[in-house]
């Protein structure tokens, strides 16, 4: 499906419902089936969420989880230490391409039998799964962040718990603090000090209910569009101060584009006002890199110079990132350079109308590019991608008084 987007006003207003982080959402199905008694309100409705719902219950030998990450790498481990049980996991060919080698690895060193079926170091893997009876194990921290969740979700399910020694730097760490708040928050003992995680065994938990907050990376999107927006008044909920997704950082560099974030109980205002605009926004983005695309948009459709670092991991995520960027970019006019981990957009006067802009199976290439609608009208390849995380998104921006056709 392709599609054209346009809007014609300078000023918008709406209420918008948003469904619960896919990132909580895949870690809690995980604990879930550990858990049982663990119980969820609020969970996505991303494509993300139902290959992982889907997974835990199928009973078939191979597994395929398509284009999610979360799902691949934390079910490579539940897997893994169910005794008695085999599967084949497998996903979209892009899912083949991103490594999976560094969990494979440690969880090996604890004793898993795991089994590359094509290419060393990526998917399809074949898993016997095995009780896991080691209970320390060390990994490189600078590649993926998910392969750390994933042996901290497995911990407390071990016989003895789980200490994991983090080698090197650490990238994506609020999402590392996010797999132990969830621990945590459901019952059980963990803590992260330095480059050291501890997970305590736990054999059950009290019957719990937990609610999701919604999701930060999706609520993105509207930032950049309130900010693109000459004056912008959008209410998204159930959004709350104090999150456990690094996203919400959001509000705080939102605010250089002259949007401001007030909470009112469960519900997030996102309000643009005038404002002084910067001539320069730099970022680093190792904690959050999600919302690259997002950011550079915004400043592609403001004319704002822009300065990007900390990206090393866009490379590996459902496209390259920085070169599908670069080269969508490129297309509007915009002069663009990239480097392994970052990338500096110089300002742009005037952006070319009706370009196309193709999505290379990535949700967020499609949605990231949405707000330049403000501006001029777009077309947008395969518009249908955004479901791996929001699959309303086009509808969203409709009440937004979009034109999407
Ligand atoms: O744990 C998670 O839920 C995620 C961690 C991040 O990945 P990396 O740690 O690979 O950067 C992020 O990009 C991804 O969308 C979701
Ligand atoms: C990188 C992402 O997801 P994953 O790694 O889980 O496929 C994402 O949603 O931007």
């Amino acid at each position: 499906m392709d599609i054209k987007i346009s809007h014609d006003q300078k000023n918008l207003s709406g209420n918008l419902q948003i469904t619960g982080s896919k990132s909580e959402s895949n870690r809690l199905l995980i604990l879930k089936a550990l858990y049982p008694n663990i119980e969820v309100e609020n969970i996505s409705n991303s494509d993300d969420t139902q290959v992982m719902q889907k997974a835990l219950n199928s009973k078939d030998e191979e597994i395929d989880i398509h284009h999610a990450g979360t799902a691949m790498r934390f079910l490579t481990a539940y897997f893994a230490s169910r005794e008695g049980r085999e599967v084949v996991l497998t996903g979209s060919k892009r899912m083949q391409e991103r490594p999976v080698k560094l969990l494979v690895d440690a969880l090996e060193s604890l004793g898993a039998d795991i089994s590359y079926e094509k290419n060393e170091g990526f998917p399809p893997l074949r898993i016997k799964g095995r009780k896991l009876e080691k209970n320390r194990v060390a990994l490189q921290a600078n590649i993926s962040s998910q392969y750390i969740s994933a042996l901290m979700l497995i911990a407390p399910s071990m016989p003895d718990g789980l200490e994991i020694k983090l080698e090197g730097q650490i990238t994506s760490t609020p999402y590392i603090q996010m797999t132990l708040e969830i621990l945590q928050n459901a019952g059980i003992k963990g803590d992260f000090k330095k480059n050291i995680i501890q997970i305590q065994p736990e054999k059950e938990l009290s019957s719990k209910t937990i609610n999701i907050e919604s999701d930060w990376s999706s609520a993105s999107y509207f930032y950049s569009i309130a900010a693109v927006c000459e004056e912008a008044e959008i209410k998204l909920s159930n959004y709350r101060k104090t999150s456990l997704q690094g996203d919400s950082c959001l509000a705080e560099i939102y605010e250089k584009f002259g949007v401001e974030t007030e909470y009112d109980k469960d519900t997030v205002i996102l309000r643009k006002k005038p404002w002084k605009r910067p001539k320069l926004i730099s970022e680093n983005l190792h904690n959050s890199p999600d919302i690259a695309q997002t950011i550079a948009v915004t400043c592609l459709a403001l004319g704002i110079e822009c300065q990007l670092d900390g990206l090393h991991t866009l490379k590996i995520k459902e496209t390259d990132r920085l070169v599908a960027l670069k080269t969508e970019m490129e297309k509007f006019g915009a002069r663009i350079d990239i480097t392994q981990n970052s990338l500096r957009l110089f300002p742009l006067k005037e952006l070319a109308a009706n370009v196309s802009v193709e999505t290379y199976n990535d949700h967020r290439m499609a949605m990231a590019f949405a707000p330049l609608a403000l501006r001029v009208s777009l077309n947008i390849k395969d518009a249908g991608v955004v479901s791996k995380s929001y699959p309303s998104f086009w509808e969203d921006l409709e009440k937004l008084q979009f034109s999407v056709e």
